[in-house]
C-alpha cells in the first residue's frame, strides 16, 4: 500500500488475493472532507464527503466514506482492509466503484462512489402511492429496470465465481432519484466477513439473513451461487411489493419451517405471471433447479422488452394481496 506497512492474515484458500495486480491507492487523509453522516455501517459510520485532486475533475468529488474508529482490534482493522481488497478486485457497472483507502494512525477510510439515490428498498418505499388515487413516481417499468441492474451486477459476480451470501434490496444503491437512475450492488459485508472468519456478526450477535436464504444454506452452511440467485428471487419480491419485509410477521425459526416445507412468498400484485414464475424457479428446493443468472437476465431482459404499457403505479395495484401458499 504505497509505502504504509500493514499485516493481515488472509484465508489461506482466497488465492486470488495475492495475485492481485492493481495496487489499491491509499488516498492522502489531507485530500479528504468529511461533510455529513450518512448512517451507521456494521463498522463505524458512513459519511458524505468531498476528495480534492482527482483525476481530470477541476473541483472535489462527492464520494461516500465508510470510517473505522481508531480504538478498534487489529482482527476488525483487518476485516475493513480486506473489504478494500474485494472492492478493488470487481469492475462492472452494476458493482459499487471502490475509490481507494486511506490510513493514518487515527482511522481507517474506505472511499466508495457516492449513490446519491440511497438504498434500493428504502427507495421503493417512499415511491409508494400514499392516498387512493394518487400515483406512485415509479411504473412497473421502472421496477423492472431495477430489478435487471441487479441481476446483471450478480451474473457478474456468478462468472467470477464470487458468492455475495447476502443479496438484499437494503444492500443495493442507486446512483441518482431521477428516471437515469442505475442500481448497483453496494455492500459486500456478509462475503467480506465470511472468507475472513467464516461468520457473520455485528457486535458480537451472529446476523444471519434466514428471509434472503435457501434450505440448504440455514440447514447446512452450503453456500454457491445458487444461494445467490434465491436470495435474488427475494429481492425481486422485495422490489414489486415496493419495499414489504419478507413473510410478513414471521420470524427467522418459523420462516425456516415454512420454507422447508416447501411454502413460499406469494406473488407481489404488481407482479406478472412471467415474472413470478421467474421468482418461483430461484426459490426452488434443489439448488440445481434454480436458473443462473445468466438466465435470469435473459429472461428479464425479455420480460422488460416486452412491456409495454407505461401506466404509473396506483395504491389499488398495491393492496391486493393474495395468501401465501404453498409450490414445489
Ligand atoms: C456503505 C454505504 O455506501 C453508500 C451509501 C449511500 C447512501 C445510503 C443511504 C442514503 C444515502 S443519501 C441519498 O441520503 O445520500 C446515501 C450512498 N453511497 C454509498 N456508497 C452503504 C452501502 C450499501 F450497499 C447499503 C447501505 C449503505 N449505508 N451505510 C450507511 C448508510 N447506508
Amino acid at each position: 500500500l504505497n509505502g504504509s506497512i500493514c499485516t493481515m492474515t488472509i484465508s489461506p484458500y482466497y488465492e486470488w488475493i495475492q495475485d492481485s495486480e492493481e495496487m489499491i491507492r491509499n488516498i492522502p487523509r489531507s485530500k479528504i472532507r468529511l461533510v455529513s453522516m450518512i448512517g451507521k455501517g456494521a463498522f463505524g459510520e458512513v459519511f458524505y464527503g468531498l476528495l480534492a485532486d482527482v483525476a481530470h475533475l477541476r473541483n472535489e468529488l462527492p464520494v461516500a466514506i465508510k470510517t473505522l474508529p481508531s480504538l478498534c482490534s487489529e482482527q476488525t482493522k483487518s476485516e475493513f482492509f480486506f473489504e478494500a481488497i474485494i472492492l478493488s478486485k470487481f469492475k462492472h457497472p452494476n458493482i459499487i466503484r471502490f475509490l481507494g483507502i486511506s490510513i493514518d494512525d487515527r482511522s481507517m477510510f474506505l472511499i466508495l462512489e457516492l449513490m446519491e439515490g440511497g438504498d434500493l428498498r428504502t427507495f421503493v418505499r417512499d415511491a409508494r402511492p400514499r392516498e387512493k388515487g394518487e400515483c406512485s413516481s415509479l411504473s412497473i417499468l421502472d421496477l423492472l429496470k431495477l430489478s435487471l441492474d441487479i441481476a446483471k451486477g450478480c451474473q457478474y459476480l456468478e462468472s467470477n465465481k464470487f458468492i455475495h451470501r447476502d443479496i438484499a434490496a437494503r444492500n443495493c444503491l442507486l446512483t441518482e432519484k431521477g428516471p437515469h437512475r442505475v442500481a448497483k450492488i453496494g455492500d459486500f459485508g456478509m462475503a467480506r466477513d465470511i472468507l475472513r472468519t467464516n461468520y457473520y456478526r455485528k457486535n458480537g450477535v451472529a446476523m444471519i439473513p434466514v428471509k434472503w436464504m435457501p434450505p440448504e444454506a440455514f440447514m447446512d452452511g452450503v453456500f454457491t451461487s445458487k444461494t445467490d440467485v434465491w436470495a435474488f428471487g427475494v429481492v425481486l419480491w422485495e422490489v414489486f411489493t415496493m419495499g414489504f419485509v419478507p413473510y410478513p410477521g414471521k420470524t427467522n425459526a418459523e420462516v425456516m419451517k415454512y420454507v422447508l416445507g416447501h411454502g413460499r412468498l406469494n406473488q407481489p400484485p404488481l407482479c406478472s405471471g412471467e415474472l413470478f414464475d421467474l421468482m418461483k424457479k430461484c426459490w426452488k428446493s434443489k439448488p440445481k433447479e434454480r436458473p443462473s443468472f445468466v438466465s435470469i437476465v435473459e429472461t428479464m431482459t425479455k420480460i422488460k422488452r416486452e412491456h409495454k404499457q407505461e401506466d404509473p403505479i396506483m395504491l389499488e395495484n398495491l393492496s391486493k394481496d393474495p395468501a401465501p401458499f404453498v409450490i414445489d
